[in-house]
């Protein structure tokens, strides 16, 4: 009898990521350090889920300590998510509209705000290209 090889894969690794969206439809990009993975790319801020985080409580985390504000709970809505095969990352994107204080730029090289139109302009990690796509999409429609 034949016998299917499925063919295994790495361990996924679940990132929440956060499109901080302004009254004026900009989004919210952060530069990746020089010399990190990734290093000088521009990426919706957030990071990996630690074990026995939900995936809000890790945005809400994750957030705070890139870029010093407090995201409101109930303005995080889930958009999209991204995967590639090979890599064990998954991108979960969320929208948010709601914060509290001032982003200012604490782990990343630099962070920006970007109209929908800019985003396809930036050098951003393959996963990103879908997920500004898909948030470009949304602001067109809502702004
Ligand atoms: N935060 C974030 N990470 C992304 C995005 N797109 C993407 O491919 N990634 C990848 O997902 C991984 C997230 O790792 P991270 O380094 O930001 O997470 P972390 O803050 O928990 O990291 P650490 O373990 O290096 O301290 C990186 O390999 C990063 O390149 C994105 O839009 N945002």
């Amino acid at each position: 009898m034949a016998v299917a090889v499925v063919p295994k894969i790495p361990t996924i690794v679940p990132v929440v990521a956060a499109a901080l969206i302004d009254p004026a439809g900009r989004v919210l990009m952060q530069q990746r350090r020089i010399g990190k993975a990734h290093g000088g790319l521009w990426e919706f801020p957030g990071g990996k889920v630690e074990p026995g985080e939900s995936l809000e409580g890790a945005l809400v985390r994750e957030i705070a300590e890139e870029l010093g504000v407090v995201l409101t709970p109930a303005a995080l809505a889930p958009l999209s998510f991204a995967a590639n095969p090979g890599d064990p990352h998954v991108v979960l994107l969320y929208t948010c509209r709601a914060w509290t204080g001032e982003p200012r730029c604490l782990d990343g090289e630099a962070i920006g705000w970007f109209a929908a139109d800019a985003l396809a302009n930036l050098a951003m990690p393959p996963l990103d290209v879908p997920l500004a796509s898909a948030v470009k999409e949304l602001i067109d429609r809502c702004n």
